[in-house]
């Protein structure tokens, strides 16, 4: 026969209530006074319930933010078109951050300088082997290293401690990483082996160079930066500033360079043809600096800021997504696409002679078909707008001009001219017809030509994306008819 359990009280079975139980043999006087406690307390905890439900009441009412994502592979531009959205909308925050940027550019600067010496230093072990093992690279023997050249290289491997300080002072635990890179930089099959710094998103790397008084909202840039800290990098540089210019403009050095198809100019983060403003004892970063420092992005940062509509005067939130454009980190933009009001996609077809870095089999302008291919037809992102950036256009120009044939990279472009009209033309044609096949319900083709670090033109295009999707927006929400 099974046995009864006898019923325990509520105080024994509710840990709770037990907790808040009265205590026993309370007095008269202690009743009236956790009692007068009880209701006071009460009364906070019905404001509190009050003020959340005002708070949600609003939100409901309050417009979605429009939200927009960025992107295209690695170096495409993403985040130098955030740079643009931020330099016209919030200027003052984009600005504050100028002492942080200084410290990028000095980055990439020095990290021309290996990538030259590096250069010089595979050009003298051609030269170092015996004739028998030259004779398969018979292209570089004629160059010969002066003295000149070997006195500047021995010098210029000082700045590998700027490179370790400054490191030093970004490596916030988990925000940075040397990214290894293979950067062959034309499709030619020689590889090369060079690093790049590439920073986590979410962390908040831009607070170790900025003078914690400075404020993000001071417009002071000269108070921005320590001209103190006798550690700045800042004082190497200007002491090398003259050597690195030597070593920059040497004909060997461009023939070096030329030989191995290494094309500086072309490169993220070129700053050798402006040492002059660069290493300045001063420098502190124009805006046109800020916009071609490279820093490459990993994971997915977010960015919000409130934009006005000139005409109705109307103020809508704005998020802007920027993620990681290398093959390794796109997996992760599939949790981005739900939502989204429209995909800026950034293709630049400058790169049409070029690999991927992570890839070197991988052609550029093919990597960019594909992947427009795949995110246009994306069931995810049927209704999205998607607004295409051929991006790139000043590289393309030059380019072109300088006698690079598209049609040597590209076969369908065939016999067709090699100017810029006609490339970009026939190139925006394709990315239209991919859009028209692929999507999975028909969508309006909006292209725009850019360079994206020249602000004056972007900012119109900027403008005029802000407009029309605030527009589509208020329409959605019923707000305008
Ligand atoms: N000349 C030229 N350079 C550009 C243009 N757009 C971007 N850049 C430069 O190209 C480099 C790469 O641009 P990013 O915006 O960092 O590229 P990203 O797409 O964010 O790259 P990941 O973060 O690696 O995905 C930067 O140094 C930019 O200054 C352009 O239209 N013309
Ligand atoms: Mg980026």
């Amino acid at each position: 026969m099974p046995t009864r359990v006898p019923r325990r009280s509520m105080e024994e079975s509710d840990p709770i209530a037990n907790a808040i139980a009265p205590p026993q043999n309370e007095s008269p006087e202690e009743r009236e006074a956790r009692i007068q406690k009880e209701r006071a307390a009460k009364q906070v905890s019905d404001a509190i319930d009050a003020e959340l439900s005002r708070e949600q009441a609003y939100e409901r009412k309050r417009p979605k933010p429009v939200k927009i994502l960025l992107l295209g592979q690695s170096e495409s531009g993403k985040s130098t078109t955030l740079k643009n959205f931020q330099l016209l909308y919030e200027p003052k925050a984009f600005r504050a951050e100028r002492a942080s940027w200084r410290a990028i550019i000095q980055l990439n600067v020095v990290r021309s300088i290996h990538i030259i010496l590096d250069a010089i230093g595979r050009a003298q072990n051609t030269q170092d082997r015996p004739p028998s093992a030259r004779s398969s690279i018979s292209s570089h023997e004629s160059l010969r290293l002066d003295a000149e050249l070997v006195s500047l290289k021995m010098r210029l491997t000082s700045l590998l401690d700027v490179e370790k300080d400054l490191m030093k002072r970004l490596s916030l635990p988990g925000s940075v990483e040397w990214e290894p890179t293979e950067r062959p930089l034309t499709s030619s099959p020689r590889k090369r082996q060079s690093r790049e710094l590439a920073v986590n998103s979410t962390v908040a790397w831009k607070g170790a160079f900025t003078r914690p008084e400075s404020g993000r909202n001071s417009c002071d840039t000269d108070h921005l930066v320590d001209w103190d800290d006798p550690a700045d990098p800042g004082v190497l540089l200007h002491a090398r500033s003259e050597d690195m210019k030597r070593l920059w403009e040497h004909p060997t050095v461009q023939a070096i360079l030329e030989k191995q198809h290494i094309r500086l100019q072309e490169l993220a983060g070129f700053f050798l043809d402006s040492l002059d403003e660069v290493t300045s004892l001063r420098y502190v970063p124009t805006d046109d600096h800020i916009l071609r420092a490279r820093l490459k992005t990993l994971g997915v940062s977010e960015h919000r800021m409130r934009l006005t509509d000139p005409t109705g005067g109307m103020s809508r939130d704005f998020r802007i997504f920027d993620v990681g454009g290398t093959r390794s980190l796109r997996a992760a933009w599939v949790s981005y696409f739900d939502d989204m009001d429209a995909i800026i996609f950034l293709a630049p077809i400058s790169a049409f002679d070029q690999v991927l870095a992570e890839e070197p089999t991988v052609n550029r302008l093919a990597d960019s078909f594909k992947l427009w291919t795949s995110i246009v037809s994306n069931k995810l992102l049927q209704h999205t707008n998607m607004i295409l950036f051929l991006n790139k256009v000043d590289i393309m120009h030059a380019k072109l001009a300088s006698g690079i044939r598209l049609s040597d990279f590209v076969d369908s472009y065939g016999r067709r001219p090699n100017d810029f009209d006609s490339a970009s033309r026939y190139l925006r044609k394709q990315f239209h017809l991919i859009l028209k096949q692929n999507s999975p319900i028909p969508r309006i083709f909006y292209c725009h030509l850019t360079n994206a670090i020249d602000t004056e033109s972007t900012k119109y295009v900027l403008a005029g994306i802000k407009d029309m999707l605030m527009r589509s927006h208020l329409q959605e929400s019923h707000l305008i008819l």
